[in-house]
């Protein structure tokens, strides 16, 4: 039995290792372990008596109380049996190491955690807390609160309260591995208990669920809960489990958890209506039969556990070793890191532009290809019409017709045919930039090492473009001076160069290949 003791035990703590991790289960598309893990979930409707149920198999006066919504957030109770005669505590997974010995502080701690998450508002927050108590007086058991099933939301709360809360109870309650302790209040008609509702809906057969009866005392005198406690009304697989709670009035007596153990244990064994079930009823008898059944239920799923963490460990380790050694720490080795990672990235840059890998021919194409078939296209032949030169030499000769050679309207026309160079040259830049930037998309990609690192990746992406962006500028200026510089000063050579026949395809572009 030992050994299922710390089967237990061993759950919860990989229990508060999913919540250290962030997994505690609920809609998210992480895998999770969280939900693999059997617990004992404890639903009901408000001020159905979750909490003196959770107080009376704890056997301490430790859960926040008040009007309205109190539990706001899931409370993870992991009960550790300890020693006889050693010292009951309470200790917080958000506060390892602190032992709280005096329970009151217990509660304060759990609103105070709850008022961190969720503000000082009335929100509700599904991150559980997680609290392990050391006692002689509980057995091995697990058991998570949630906020009770509520119709109403109270002032400060919004109208999607009540819709939250069924969530979350759902998201808890639908899952295969929850075990549910589904509390309905003898005084009201069991037909309307929210909890026995929602536990038919997820647990139609009933295997998951043990049905609780509180408030027995509390039933109109001449009325008993025999038939449901004998399995004739709401049968459920497990036989229900009846339970006297402190009232509100030994409430504020801070009637002592252990004497309210005692007055159950008396009012069932003195009972006419409940003294031959006294054995089977109370909040002691429903510990034992919730740790008996969590540990059958974890020793049944004990194997799809195991190989559930062996699977998360291999992918856990697969990514590690996808992501590479640790970052340094300190500032000097991360600008290295920084630094290696950027070269990397510019070798695969130039290997793209140099050879060895696809891009820097498509730049070559521009030149050896786009550009010549859009110089073609240039209306050279209208511009060195006859009529056209007639036309420039008449204008360039304005009132003094040229004597020897027509030299202005020469420059007028040279001048103007250099001008049709600026789109193509310009259309060139904006080609090869469209390719650079795509070279260096690809280059990024094509970075292994930067795959680990996605906000580095962004930036020097971002870097890339913006440089890229400061060339095409400078690039498309110093072509445009080059056109420029070429059709301001036209040398004699320039002239004497002009090839004798003027050949049909492109006069200026062999006059001008000849002169540069
Ligand atoms: N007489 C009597 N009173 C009970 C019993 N169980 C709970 N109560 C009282 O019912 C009231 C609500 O009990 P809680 O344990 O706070 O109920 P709850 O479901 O935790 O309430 P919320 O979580 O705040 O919705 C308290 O005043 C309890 O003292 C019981 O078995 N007998």
């Amino acid at each position: 039995m030992a050994t299922m003791e710390s089967l237990i035990v061993t759950v919860n703590r990989i229990q508060r290792a999913c919540t250290v991790l962030g997994d505690h289960g609920g809609d998210t598309n992480l895998p999770t372990l969280w939900e693999a893990l059997p617990s004992v979930v404890v639903v009901g409707g408000q001020s159905s008596g979750k909490s003196s149920v959770l107080e009376s198999i704890v056997g301490r006066d430790f859960l926040p109380r008040g009007s309205g919504i109190v539990t706001r957030r899931p409370l993870v109770l992991q009960l550790h049996k300890t020693e006889r005669g050693l010292q009951e505590y309470g200790e917080f997974l958000h506060l390892p190491k602190k032992k709280f010995t005096d329970f009151s502080m217990v509660r304060k701690e759990i609103q105070d955690e709850t008022d961190r998450m969720t503000g000082k508002s009335k929100q509700i927050s599904p991150v559980p807390i997680h609290l392990s108590i050391y006692s002689p007086n509980v057995v091995n058991l697990t058991l998570i609160d949630l906020p009770g099933l509520t119709k109403v939301a109270v002032e400060g709360q919004p109208e999607s309260i009540v819709q939250d809360i069924e969530s979350m109870v759902r998201s808890y309650v639908e899952k295969p591995n929850c075990i549910i302790l589904a509390i309905t209040p003898a005084n009201q008609d069991i037909a309307t208990s929210d909890a026995i509702k929602l536990s038919r809906e997820v647990d139609p057969t009933g295997e998951r669920t043990f049905g609780v009866l509180t408030k027995l005392d509390l039933m109109d005198k001449g009325t008993n809960a025999i038939d449901v406690l004998e399995g004739r009304a709401y049968p459920l697989q497990h036989p229900w489990v009846g339970i006297v709670n402190r009232s509100q009035a030994d409430i504020k007596k801070n009637v002592d958890m252990i004497a309210s153990r005692w007055k159950e244990r008396e009012f069932f064994a003195s009972s006419p209506d409940y003294g031959h079930l006294a054995s089977k009823m109370g909040s002691e008898y429903l510990a034992k039969v919730l740790s008996k059944h969590l540990e059958s239920v974890i020793r049944a799923r004990l194997p799809g556990i195991t190989s559930l963490i062996n699977k998360s460990i291999e992918e856990l380790e697969a990514e590690l070793s996808h992501l590479g050694r640790s970052v340094a720490v300190d500032a000097g080795a991360q600008l290295y890191t920084i630094l290696e990672l950027c070269r990397a990235f510019d070798r695969i840059f130039k290997e793209h532009l140099d050879g060895g890998r696809p891009g820097g021919d498509r730049i070559y194409g521009v030149f050896d290809h786009q550009l010549p078939a859009a110089l073609r296209k240039l209306p050279f032949d209208r511009h060195l019409s006859l009529q056209n030169i007639r036309k420039v030499v008449s204008e360039a000769d304005g009132y003094q017709p040229h004597l020897i050679a027509p030299e202005q309207g020469y420059r007028r026309l040279i001048d103007g045919a250099l001008n049709y160079f600026r789109g193509p040259a310009e259309a060139s830049v904006d080609a090869v930039h469209f390719l650079l930037k795509e070279l260096v998309r690809r280059s990024i990609a094509e970075t292994q090492e930067l795959k680990r690192f996605p906000t580095l990746q962004a930036e020097i992406a971002a870097a890339a473009s913006e440089a890229l962006e400061r060339f095409r500028e400078d690039s498309k200026k110093t072509t445009l001076r080059m056109v420029d510089m070429e059709s301001s000063y036209l040398t004699v050579d320039f002239s004497r160069k002009l090839p004798q026949e003027v050949e049909k395809e492109i006069p200026f572009l062999r006059l001008w290949f000849i002169a540069k």
